[in-house]
């Protein structure tokens, strides 16, 4: 008998021949041209005055991480979006110097040492802005201290850290916030559509038996954010499950021939497979989600942002939030 890994590896074999059919490659379906670029490219920062953004829609966000893949993918969202991408953003290296280009916009790379103090003056030359951080697991309570003690309300995609300790940052401070590990918006509302299941039939699943295994490009560090957060709804259906039980696949040549993720994609993809068996074995559920590339979880993200900006703007009582805020909040681009 198949395992449930090598049935999954089946299937996801399958679906990438259906997903990479010529005649109808719904990975690569152009989308309609966008609102038209609006980047404000602010040479000499230091001494340009205040720069005053009057427009909601064109509100500056800083992105930390942008020499990473999220970073750089949100950075191009926000140029297509017609948003401001302040020419600012900050590396893991103490001494990173020089700029990376993200359409017409010439972003300097500071150190982290100097997050601080760039960060302090990016605030005070930019109203209305928003930070977006998809940096790494270790940086992601130093980071958000930092938000919150500057006062600049951020949406954070980095997975990882210490989540309850990012909470209590973020509630004892006066920031708005949107924390998620998952920005992309089909896969927010499979996570949502979950924790109500969980919410309307706990222990609807008592005792069944759940395998969860996630495949990342060999770069992530950490276990998937999103598989906790589906395991934290299971575990209010009723099944006992550990998340360092969470078979993690960051092997290319596994990727490759087990699980069948598509060679182009083996750099950037996340695929997600839960299975759940009945006590008896009598009864199995199948859940998955196979993402490649970054596109969707950098548009989640600037949705992230215009929501959060509206939010401040409005000066709602609420100021934490999480994607599934936005999603219900239903104003999508
Ligand atoms: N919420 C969501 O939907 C998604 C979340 N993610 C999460 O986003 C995070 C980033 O992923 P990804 O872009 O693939 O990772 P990368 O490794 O490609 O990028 C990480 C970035 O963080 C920078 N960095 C490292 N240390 C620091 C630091 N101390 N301060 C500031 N910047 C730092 C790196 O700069 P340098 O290399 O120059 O040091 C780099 O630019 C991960 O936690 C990932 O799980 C990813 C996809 C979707
Ligand atoms: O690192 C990634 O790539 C991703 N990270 C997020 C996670 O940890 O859940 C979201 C998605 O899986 C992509």
């Amino acid at each position: 008998m198949l395992s449930s890994l090598q049935q999954h590896a089946i299937a996801a074999s399958r679906h990438y021949q259906v997903y990479t059919r010529p005649e109808k490659p719904c990975l690569y379906r152009k989308r309609r041209p966008g609102i038209v670029v609006r980047a404000v490219a602010t040479e000499n920062l230091e001494k340009s005055s205040k720069i005053v953004t009057s427009s909601t829609a064109s509100f500056p966000i800083l992105v930390n991480g942008c020499t990473g893949n999220m970073g750089r993918s949100v950075a191009e969202s926000i140029i297509s979006a017609g948003l401001t991408l302040v020419p600012v953003s900050f590396s893991g290296r103490e001494k990173p110097g020089g700029k990376i280009k993200v359409g017409n916009v010439d972003v300097t790379i500071h150190g982290s040492e100097e997050k601080e103090t760039v960060l302090s003056s990016v605030i005070n030359q930019f109203t209305e802005l928003i930070v977006v951080d998809y940096t790494v697991p270790d940086a992601v309570n130093a980071n958000a201290e930092i938000y919150c003690k500057l006062g600049v309300p951020f949406v954070m995609g980095t997975t990882g850290g210490d989540r309850e300790m990012l909470y209590e940052t973020v509630k004892s401070s006066d920031v708005y916030a949107v924390i998620s590990p998952q920005m992309g918006k089909p896969v927010v509302a499979f996570l949502a559509a979950m924790d109500i299941m969980a919410e309307q039939f706990p222990g609807a699943f008592s005792n069944y038996h759940l395998e969860v295994m996630e495949s990342h490009q060999a770069s992530k560090l950490d276990t998937s954010g999103t598989a906790k957060a589906v395991v934290s709804s299971f575990r209010k259906l009723g099944v006992s499950y550990d998340v360092r039980r969470i078979r993690k696949y960051r092997d290319p040549m596994k990727q490759l021939q087990m699980i069948g993720v598509p060679e182009e994609h083996l750099g950037s993809h996340a695929f997600h497979f839960y299975c759940l068996t009945s006590p008896d074995d009598s009864v199995s559920f199948e859940f998955q989600h196979n993402v490649c590339g970054h596109k969707m979880y950098a548009e989640g993200t600037v949705d992230a942002a215009i929501f959060l900006h509206k939010k401040v703007q409005d000066k709602a009582d609420q100021k934490l939030y999480d994607m599934i805020d936005v999603l219900r909040e239903g104003n999508m681009r």
